[in-house]
């Protein structure tokens, strides 16, 4: 599940715009929830997971990380494998 700027199709966001584009390159299919429609949910999600900035995946309930750590991974070859343990 992705916590985004913006929706899949149309990011409002570089950042979130490249979660996407890794996640679609490794065919993980996912779900999104635009941020920016909810401003409780923004704030909220911040304090939730103790991270301040979106992007957010999360995977089984547990965030996974943000743009810089989604891309870390995707380079390590281990984005696909961290997604279906
Ligand atoms: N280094 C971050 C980049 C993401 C980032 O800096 N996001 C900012 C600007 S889009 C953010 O979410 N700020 C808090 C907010 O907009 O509520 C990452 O790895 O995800
Ligand atoms: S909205 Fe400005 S950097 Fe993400």
């Amino acid at each position: 599940m992705l916590f985004m700027k913006g929706t899949p199709d149309s990011p409002r966001c570089g950042f979130s715009s490249k979660v996407v584009n890794a996640l679609r390159e490794e065919g993980v299919s996912f779900g999104s929830f635009d941020i920016l429609s909810d401003e409780e949910v923004r704030q909220g999600l911040k304090v939730y997971s103790n991270w301040p900035t979106f992007p957010q995946l999360y995977y089984k309930g547990e965030l996974i990380g943000g743009c810089d750590i989604v891309l870390e991974l995707r380079n390590n070859r281990e984005l696909k494998s961290t997604l279906s343990e």
